[in-house]
This record gives C-alpha cells, sequence and structure tokens, in this order.
C-alpha cells in the first residue's frame, strides 16, 4: 500500500482567476529552483510536499498538519467535465476541490452551479476568495500570508474584506452549508473555509495550500491508500487526435499500475471498448525536450496518482469522462462500466425533453438537475445536436408540444440540424451553464402554460349584463335593435342573451357605436344592438335587464380554472347567472363525481 496525493480540482466562474491561481502556483514552485521538483503531468501538475513545504515555511507546523501525503495532484482542466466525472464506484477523480470566486463580484451562475456539483458529489471543498488585491484601498504585500497582509491594512479595508466574506457566507448558508473565514472556524468538519486570496500577488496562498495539506490529511487518509500493483482505475479528461499518434486519451490514473500491452476498457457512446494500450506518454520536462525535440516520454509503467497520454487501436468513439479500467479476469470491469453507461443512458421517459451534452459528466449532471425538477427526459446524449436529434424531438413534440425542445450544454448545432430546428417548432435551449438552460426552459414552459390559459380564457364566454335603454328601440325585430348600457362585464359579438327567467331571447348580431362597428363593448359603454332572432315585447322590453347566457360547460371551466381573473363586478353578476339558471335546473353547473 501507499498514500497518494489527493488530486485537486479548481472550479469557479470564468475570469474568477482558475488559471491565474494554477500559474502562480506552478511559477512560484519554477522560479524557486531550489525548492523545485514539480512534475508536469498531462492534464495535472503534481506540488511535491516538499515543495509546499518551501512555499508555506513555518505556516504549516504552527498549524499541527503532519505530512503523511506525498503533494497535491492539481487538476489543469478546470471546470467540471473532469470532475463530474462518473464517480459512483470506487475512486473518485477529484479528492478535494478549491471553489474560486472574484471577491469583488461574488457568487455568479457558475459559482452556484459548481457548488451544487460539489453538494452532489459531497466532495470536501475550499472557498478562494480570490483577488482580494482589487479590493478598494488594498495594500500589497507580495506572496505573503494572508494573515500578515490583512493585519497591515487600513481599517476601512479590512472591514470591506469582512463585509464581502459574509456576502458570501449567507450565499453558501441559503446553499446549505456553514461557512467562515478560515482563521475563525472552529469546527473544519461542519464548516467550508473561506480564503481570501490573490492569485495575481501570491497574498494568501500559503493558508490556501496549508488548508489543502489539513482537509487531505485529516478527511483522505483513507481515501489516498492505494494498492500500488492492482490494476489501473483513472478517468478520461480528453479525446485528442495528435499528428504522427492518431487519437490519443489523456487520462488521470488514481488508483494502481498501468503497464504498457495492458488490455483497457472505456466507454463509448453507446457501448463499452476493450483495447490494448501500444504506448504510454508522459510529458518531458522542458530541457528534455530541448535535447529530444519529442513532447513526450515513452513509460513502461506508471502507478497512480499519474496524468498520462494513451496511444491505442480505435480510441475515436470514447467519451471525455469515461471510467478508465485494466481488463482482468478476475473481476467483471466490462460489466461495471456497462451497469454504469446503462445507468446515465438508458433511463430515460416514455416522453420527454431531449438532453445533448459535451461529456458524460456533463451529462450526468443535467440527468440529476432535470430528475430533482421532475422534467421527464425521451432521451440523453453525447454529442453534437445532428438533424436526426431535432427529429427525434419533433416527435416528441407532436405528442405533448412542451417537450418538444433540445437542452444543449455545451456543444455545436450541425448546420443541417439548424436548418430543420428552423422548419421545426422544436425550441433549442444551449449554453454553458446547466443551470441556466433548465432555467431558461423552465421560464419558457411557464410562459407558454400562461399565454395557453390566455388563449383559453379568451375563449370562455365570461358573465356580462346589459340593461336596454327605455325609449331607445330602434327595431322590433330581424333584428331587433335597440340602445342597450352594459351594466356589468364584456358582451361579445355572437354571445347568446337570455332574459332574468333564463328565456333566451336572441344573439348579439352587431354592434355600433357613432357608426363604428364594435366586436365587443364593456361595462359603461353604451351602443346600438342588434339582437339576432329577438323580438321586442317578447321575452322583454325597454328597461329590462338581460345576461349573457353561458354555457355550462364554460361555467364549469371559469369555476375550476380562472375564478381569480374575473372581476369583482363579472364574480357578481356570475352568481346572479346561476341563481337563474338554478331556476330551471337545480343542479346547473354542480361539478359531478367524477369532475373534481
Ligand atoms: N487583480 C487581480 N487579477 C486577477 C487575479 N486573479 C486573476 N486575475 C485576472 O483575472 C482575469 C481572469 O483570470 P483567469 O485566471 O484567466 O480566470 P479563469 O477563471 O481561469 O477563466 P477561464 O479559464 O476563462 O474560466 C485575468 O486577466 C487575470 O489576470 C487576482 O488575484 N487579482
Amino acid at each position: 500500500m501507499k498514500t497518494r496525493s489527493p488530486i485537486v480540482s479548481v472550479l469557479g466562474h470564468v475570469d474568477h482567476g482558475k488559471t491565474t491561481l494554477l500559474d502562480f502556483i506552478r511559477g512560484s514552485t519554477v522560479a524557486d529552483k531550489e525548492a523545485g521538483g514539480i512534475t508536469q503531468h498531462i492534464g495535472a501538475t503534481e506540488i511535491p510536499i516538499q515543495t509546499i513545504d518551501e512555499i508555506c515555511g513555518t505556516f504549516i507546523s504552527k498549524l499541527k498538519i503532519t505530512k503523511t501525503i506525498p503533494g497535491l495532484f492539481f487538476i489543469d482542466t478546470p471546470g467540471h467535465e473532469a470532475f463530474t466525472s462518473l464517480r459512483k464506484r470506487g475512486g473518485a477523480l477529484a479528492d478535494l476541490a478549491i471553489l474560486i470566486l472574484d471577491i469583488n463580484e461574488g457568487f455568479k451562475p457558475q459559482t452556484l452551479e459548481a457548488l451544487n456539483i460539489l453538494k452532489m458529489y459531497k466532495t470536501p471543498f475550499i472557498i478562494a476568495a480570490n483577488k482580494i488585491d482589487k479590493l478598494f484601498g488594498w495594500e500589497v504585500h507580495e506572496n505573503s500570508s494572508f494573515s500578515e497582509t490583512f493585519s497591515n491594512q487600513a481599517k476601512s479595508v479590512k472591514q470591506n474584506l469582512d463585509n464581502q466574506i459574509y456576502e458570501i457566507v449567507g450565499k453558501l448558508h441559503k446553499e446549505g452549508f456553514q461557512s467562515e473565514r478560515f482563521d475563525r472556524i472552529s469546527d473544519f468538519a461542519s464548516q467550508v473555509s473561506i480564503i481570501p486570496i490573490s492569485a495575481k500577488t501570491g497574498e494568501g496562498i500559503v493558508e490556501l495550500l496549508a488548508m489543502l495539506l489539513g482537509l487531505a490529511q485529516e478527511y483522505l487518509t483513507q481515501q489516498l491508500q492505494i494498492e500500488e500493483n492492482s490494476p489501473a482505475k483513472g478517468t478520461v479528461l480528453e479525446i485528442k487526435e495528435e499528428t504522427g499518434l492518431g487519437v490519443t486519451i489523456d487520462a488521470i490514473i488514481y488508483d494502481g499500475i498501468l503497464k504498457k500491452n495492458d488490455e483497457i476498457v472505456l466507454m463509448e457512446k453507446n457501448d463499452i471498448l476493450t483495447t490494448k494500450i501500444r504506448s504510454i506518454l508522459k510529458p518531458r520536462p522542458l530541457e528534455e525536450i530541448r535535447v529530444s525535440k519529442k513532447r513526450f516520454k515513452s513509460m513502461d509503467e506508471v502507478v497512480a496518482a499519474a496524468g498520462i497520454k494513451i496511444v491505442a487501436p480505435k480510441l475515436d468513439m470514447v467519451v471525455s469522462g469515461s471510467p478508465l479500467r485494466v481488463n482482468n479476469p478476475n473481476s467483471n470491469v466490462k460489466e461495471e462500466i456497462l451497469k454504469e453507461l446503462e445507468d446515465i443512458t438508458i433511463n430515460t421517459d416514455d416522453t420527454g425533453v431531449m438532453v445533448k451534452a459535451d461529456t458524460l459528466g456533463s451529462l450526468e449532471a443535467i440527468i440529476n438537475l432535470l430528475n430533482d425538477l421532475d422534467i421527464p427526459i425521451r432521451f440523453a446524449d453525447i454529442g453534437d445536436v445532428s438533424r436526426r436529434d431535432v427529429v427525434n424531438a419533433s416527435i416528441v413534440e407532436n405528442e405533448n408540444p412542451k417537450y418538444g425542445v433540445i437542452l444543449a450544454f455545451n456543444v455545436k448545432i450541425h448546420p443541417k440540424a439548424q436548418e430543420e430546428l428552423d422548419a421545426s417548432n422544436i425550441k433549442l435551449f444551449s449554453g454553458n451553464v446547466i443551470y441556466q438552460i433548465t432555467e431558461d426552459y423552465e421560464e419558457w414552459l411557464k410562459k407558454r402554460e400562461d399565454d395557453q390559459k390566455k388563449k383559453w380564457l379568451d375563449a370562455i364566454i365570461k358573465p356580462a349584463k346589459i340593461r336596454i335603454i327605455p325609449k331607445l328601440i330602434f327595431r322590433q325585430s330581424k333584428p331587433a335593435i335597440a340602445g342597450i348600457e352594459v351594466s356589468g362585464g364584456t358582451v361579445k359579438q355572437g354571445y347568446i342573451l337570455m332574459n332574468s327567467n333564463g328565456d333566451v331571447i336572441g344573439s348579439v348580431e352587431s354592434m355600433q357605436d357613432k357608426r363604428d362597428n364594435l366586436n365587443s363593448a364593456t361595462k359603461g359603454q353604451k351602443v346600438a344592438m342588434a339582437i339576432k332572432g329577438a323580438i321586442v315585447g317578447k321575452g322583454f322590453e325597454e328597461g329590462d335587464e338581460l345576461y349573457v347566457d353561458i354555457p355550462e360547460k364554460h361555467f364549469k371551466i371559469l369555476e375550476k380554472e380562472f375564478k381569480n381573473k374575473l372581476t369583482e363586478d363579472e364574480f357578481r353578476i356570475l352568481d346572479e347567472i346561476v341563481e337563474i339558471k338554478r331556476l330551471t335546473d337545480s343542479n346547473w353547473g354542480k361539478l359531478g363525481l367524477f369532475e373534481e
């Protein structure tokens, strides 16, 4: 058994300083030749414990951290692709994470997204509140610890920093995390440390590194124990075409040993691949490249943790985020991977939305989110949006328009697919923030529902009442024409009118106001109304009040769905109408046993 370095992933909103932070950590060690010793891996940088010691000075001993790990293994591919890779079984790709945010900007959509990913995978993390050098009035003390630089700041600057920190504490609290500035934490097991840093000036980096070591040693000791000679386990970061080598994969090995000629098992879009390694490549240090002109060095074997490039046949269909296992006759490697593939791709519903994402990890993250939101998924797949996807979504759209959508994360739209989209009713929600995509879809759903309800409501005959103005009968019949005043609600052309006994009088043929033809008239309006089928003196007289005859079905819908949409006036008239209707049918408008 040996202890490997913990794999540390850096997550955060765009431009909040992920790359700068990693560069700083690398740079400070490269600059200091004495410390040196960092190893560049593919997709990762390993900082040995001695180097961390050099950077941190007495800090680590002050924090009473014992040094049991060989170093820190930072993943260079920031963001969630690598991070969210399948980690259900056994090893986790990222053991620890740094969630970086710009202290001047606070929480942003991707910060929240990263936080939710951390939540989902229960990964221990710390918050790096970056860019403290940009706080108003900040006095830079390059490379010094936070405690030192902070004690040298003006009172107002200190106050400002703490205010920003409390903003972050508040946001984290809302997301279910207790947190504090790292030097005020009483219980590291239940509170998340916030470390104010500047990736540019190096302030606070000492504490950041010390805190990572502390977390690793406190909580990861078991997890970091690996069997040096067991078959390797890893995760694919990227699939890359390399001149002279063909399609290769970049992978992180987090457990065991990987040997040249090993047979490895990987995940493809809809299948699993077993292939034999041709070469394992590691990047050469700079000085060696100058001598050999080759960027990579061929290895016979590597032991975890390692970042390597693998050359092997048939790698082009492998998906990033795929687990990597060495095939061995003593375990069901293939079945295990197949089961993971099924967990992701097969769990779909009979009807639902279509999801496309760039990697297994992000696909899994979206699926989890949609499940939480109770949004069904019909298809979920890795890759760009193709014409075929749009056609499939159209089939769903025919049955259930609200699911006729494609949610696309970090993928391209083929030109043919775009043409098909333009010609269809399929709505595309795309972007690179998962939460934004689902939120946009939910908003669209809500708007669609509101529009539909509005259309429905418009089509429903609503209560209204008119009064035949005395001495304004212009014509007795065929059609009867009279001056009327709308005493409540809105009458529309075509509505059927009844008197206060419930007898039908006729239907509104047309309305005129000063020669203008009207389709409708509302409360207070006085118009000339032609009533088809009515004869003055038969069922009504001048001065009488007439009601809109609401069909029973419309009344029930009004009662059930739109009661809150009626005005007080309409509400009152509706009551009168019901009373009239029930003169002849005492059950009129009552909901049947099965109609609730
Ligand atoms: N003043 C100041 N600027 C910083 C600091 N950290 C990063 N920056 C600047 O912020 C900008 C973005 O930093 P990056 O490191 O590229 O941010 P990122 O999060 O890696 O961005 P993406 O990789 O695009 O997601 C750059 O111009 C950096 O120089 C800091 O601590 N202080």
